[in-house]
């Protein structure tokens, strides 16, 4: 469990980048961070794993308040994946890379090589491959697979589709889904509201260093005030159906709530068949 109480934080000691922001990430969450940019997004990230402290309230990781753990303790319990995974990858084969994190821990051994075998297994990676020649889609996966070697109960993923091509990105995100599914919590910062609709359970909106909106994924994607103090457009099914309920008179309360192009589409169908008899 993450919490934030009131936390606000600064990189020159004088300037706000937050300003008393709380929330609560329980164990199981799948939270994604939207707003525009500059609303302190990162700086929520980083202060979540301890990359900074807060100038002003607390920041606690399993109860405990990260100005009393050491950078390494909170990263036992909270995987952090940067954007570029060229910032973290740093070995010359895959095995290499996957092994690095339990070497900086002091912990390699005949069990750190039997997770690192099951990991290249599951992600069918080649072993001796040099990560610098690999896709873009693929060294993000590495970056992952190299944070959820450790098994942190949390992973941060900071912006995690930006620069993948559509197929990278449905793997990426599907493998995220995935650790979800299996109990991880995850928590990440995104721009694509396609992918924040698709996979999120839970939005934090922010802007100007503050949280404006924190609920269910739909209930804050629908909700006109936050989009716009956001900046921020729902998926596109979405917008369609918001569209139609506010265009179309008795619109289908099914056609008005879809979120999905299935959905979406479902309820379109049902109404014209109902038209038409
Ligand atoms: N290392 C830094 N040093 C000084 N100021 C910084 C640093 N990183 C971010 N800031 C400032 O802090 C504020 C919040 O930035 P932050 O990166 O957290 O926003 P964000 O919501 O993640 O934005 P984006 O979506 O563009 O990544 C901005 O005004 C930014 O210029």
């Amino acid at each position: 469990m993450i919490e934030f109480k009131n936390v606000s934080a600064s990189y020159d000691g004088e300037l706000a980048v937050l300003k008393g922001v709380s929330f609560t990430i329980h164990d199981g969450d799948f939270v994604a961070f939207v707003g525009t940019n500059g609303a302190g997004k990162s700086t929520t990230m980083r202060l979540a794993n301890g990359l900074l402290k807060p100038t002003a309230g607390e920041v606690l990781v399993d109860g405990v308040a990260t100005s009393q753990l050491k950078t390494s303790q909170i990263a036992r319990k909270v995987g952090f994946l940067f954007q570029n995974p060229d910032r973290q990858i740093c070995c010359n084969s895959v095995r290499e890379e996957l092994l690095f994190g339990f070497q900086v821990l002091g912990e390699q051994g005949p069990g750190a090589e039997a997770q690192v075998d099951e990991l290249i297994d599951r992600f069918g990676f080649d072993p001796d491959a040099e990560p610098y020649l690999l896709n873009r889609g693929t060294r993000q996966l590495l970056a992952l697979a190299s944070i959820i070697a450790l098994k942190p109960p949390t992973v941060i993923l900071d912006e995690p589709t930006t620069g993948l091509d559509y197929r990278e990105c449905q793997k990426v995100m599907e493998t995220v889904a995935q650790l979800n599914a299996e109990g991880t919590t995850v928590v990440m910062v995104c721009h694509d509201m396609e992918v924040v609709g698709d996979f999120a359970h839970r939005v934090i909106a922010m802007t100007d260093g503050q949280v404006v909106a924190d609920g269910p994924t739909f209930e804050v994607l629908r909700n006109q005030e936050v989009l716009e103090r956001a900046s921020i457009i729902p998926p596109q099914a979405t917008a369609v159906a918001m569209a139609l309920e506010e265009q179309v008179p008795n619109c289908p309360a099914a056609v008005a709530q879809a979120n999905t192009v299935e959905q979406l589409t479902e309820a379109l169908a049902a109404a014209a068949q109902e038209g038409g008899q």
